[in-house]
């Protein structure tokens, strides 16, 4: 359940009993969202190019994404996922329809209301984590935050709490350079959560990886969301990163064609969200079918 706000409390670390790493900062204590956090596509549409020599890449797509649900975009290559994940956070406007995100309009707003919420409510994760080579990982991860105003001794203190909290304790201070690729997603995954989004977008955020790396990244990824509450929208090709959410689409031609709906979302393994991990205690699952617990969704 998502503790009532309380904004303007100080960020206090707290420490995971056995785990030895701290809590993410709740929402709690970084301050509350409206109550209606659903992200809706309205039968979005996007065609890019000329009358001419047009690219149909979404025709009229729906989907809603309820409050801290997380959901796959799968299909073929070209098939229009990148596409609308943009759409949804606002970051290409559509042909037609509309998203919505706590039943507000993206469409209607300004662009600079949509720059705001995108910084304030939304989090992203790229493939390969676009963070800044010269800042050391604190920085990096407390971007949003200082680019929203937060004085840095505050803004870095929250990125240090969900560094600590991806298990990247101690290397507050290395610049990307200076991490390994699964070191340097997590770093972006702290800078995606650390302005307490409501949606956190990640298009791809394995496929720099290995398979087992990109198998904790996706474990850091969706614990972390969980215990921020906030939505999840990944693109992947790759089903074993899919398996990590709840819900998996499916797209062709730019339509969603197929559903799928599972009740763990947990990659496979066991682990209840919240429960204290033991160090290395899950191996990366090594089936490539589709979970049993999957269950088809008629569309
Ligand atoms: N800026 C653009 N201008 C013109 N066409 C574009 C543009 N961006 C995407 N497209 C086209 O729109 C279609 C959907 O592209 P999109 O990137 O959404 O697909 P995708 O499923 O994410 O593909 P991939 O898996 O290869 O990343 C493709 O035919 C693509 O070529």
């Amino acid at each position: 359940m998502t503790p009532a706000p309380d904004r303007g409390r100080t960020p206090r670390p707290e420490v995971t009993p056995g785990a030895g790493r701290e809590r993410p900062p709740s929402r709690r204590m970084l301050g509350g969202m409206t109550s209606n956090r659903s992200l809706e596509a309205l039968a979005l549409t996007k065609t890019y190019g000329t009358a001419t020599s047009a690219t149909h890449a979404l025709l009229g797509v729906d989907l809603t994404i309820r409050t801290g649900e997380s959901v796959a975009i799968m299909g073929p290559s070209g098939s229009g996922k990148t596409t609308l994940l943009h759409l949804l956070a606002g970051v290409l406007a559509p042909t037609a329809g509309d998203t919505l995100w706590g039943g507000r309009s993206l469409g209607s707003m300004s662009d600079k209301e949509r720059t705001a919420l995108r910084r304030q409510d939304f989090g992203f994760v790229f493939q390969s984590g676009q963070l800044l080579p010269e800042l050391p990982a604190d920085e990096n991860a407390a971007l949003p935050l200082l680019l929203d105003g937060v004085a840095r001794p505050e803004a870095t203190a929250r990125a240090r709490q969900w560094l600590s909290h991806l298990g990247l304790g101690g290397m507050e201070s290395r610049r990307p350079g200076e991490l390994s690729g699964g070191q340097a997603q997590r770093v972006a995954i702290a800078r995606a959560l650390v302005g307490s989004p409501g949606v956190i977008f990640a298009d791809e955020p394995t496929g720099a990886l290995d398979r087992t790396t990109g198998w904790e990244v996706m474990k850091a990824l969706t614990t972390a969301a969980r215990a921020q509450g906030a939505s999840l929208v990944v693109v992947t090709h790759d089903l074993e990163v899919a398996r990590w959410c709840r819900r998996i689409v499916e797209m062709r031609d730019g339509r969603i064609v197929r559903e799928l709906s599972q009740t763990a979302g947990d990659g496979g393994t066991t682990a209840q969200p919240g429960a204290p991990e033991a160090p290395q205690a899950h191996e990366p699952p090594q089936a490539h079918a589709v979970p049993t617990s999957f269950q088809a969704v008629t569309r």
